[in-house]
């Protein structure tokens, strides 16, 4: 099931720089809120808190809230690791594991989190995954063969069906289009409307084009200066974003005045 997530004064930290300052936001389920902004103005760093991915970097950390539903991410007794097979993660560049087949690589999640499946179980998992994110005719008679055999917008799709193998409740997406040609990017573009249905989905995206297909909600980040930490400047749906947002900085970003 989709959830929600509520952000509550959230700063993320790089040993004791602020990357990202005083975030609150909530994100609705089973939509799609796209984050915009300039360069360096923290909208990775603030995606990535959204897993507890932020932590991984040596040196780096969060305060603040996020709530997932009721349950705090950040709670001294929630397991990282339970919390990004919740919240599943598509990176910029498509990055299957190369050593692994396609098979191997839709079921790599339950690798990671150490869960054995039956073959039967497996099987089904594989071509459930690969058929949501409409992969399945193209590779059903090469499932053995490596991910990276496939063209950038397919691999792309694999590692969309890899998050979401595991049924996750919220996908998050960092910049999924940014290494695709133009009919790859529709093709996810189409495929992130109909998994909104199921998920909650969070996309970083520098292409305001994108963000009004595909988002219902749009977030606009931005950052005052070097040096300064990012903030959000305004979240709201993406209709009025776009056509009426309630700060100028965000229509002259939009405009493409800056950034
Ligand atoms: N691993 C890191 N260590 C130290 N500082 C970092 C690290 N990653 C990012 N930063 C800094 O944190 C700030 C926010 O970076 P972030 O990548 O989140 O911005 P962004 O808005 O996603 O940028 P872009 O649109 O260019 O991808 C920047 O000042 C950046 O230099």
């Amino acid at each position: 099931m989709a959830k929600r997530i509520d952000v509550r004064g959230v700063n993320a930290y790089y040993g004791d720089v602020v990357a990202v300052r005083d975030i609150t936001m909530r994100i609705e389920p089973c939509s799609v809120t796209a984050l915009i902004g300039p360069s360096g103005c923290g909208k990775s760093t603030f995606l990535r808190t959204l897993n507890r991915m932020h932590e991984v970097v040596p040196g780096a950390w969060v305060e603040g809230t996020v709530l997932l539903d009721d349950v705090d991410l950040y709670a001294p007794e929630v397991d990282p690791v339970e919390v990004r097979r919740q919240v599943g993660m598509v990176f910029q560049r498509p990055n299957p594991f190369p050593t692994m087949s396609i098979y191997d690589n839709v079921l790599a999640g339950f690798r990671l989190n150490n869960r054995r499946l039956r073959k039967s179980e497996a099987d089904e998992i594989v071509e459930r995954s690969l058929r949501q994110v409409h992969l399945w005719d193209e590779v059903e008679r090469r499932l053995t063969k490596s991910g990276s055999s496939l063209s950038g917008g397919q691999q792309q799709r694999l590692c969309i069906a890899r998050a979401i193998a595991v049924e996750p409740e919220v996908l998050l997406m960092d910049e999924p289009c940014s290494a695709l040609d133009p009919i790859s990017t529709l093709a996810i573009e189409d495929l992130i409307s109909q998994l909104k249905e199921r998920y909650t989905i969070v996309i970083v995206t520098h292409n305001m084009q994108q963000a009004e297909r595909v988002s219902d909600t749009t977030a606009f980040f931005n950052v005052a200066g070097q040096g300064e930490p990012g903030h959000l400047v305004e979240i709201d749906e993406t209709k009025k974003i776009f056509s009426n947002p309630a700060n100028p900085s965000t229509e002259a970003y939009i405009n493409g005045r800056f950034g």
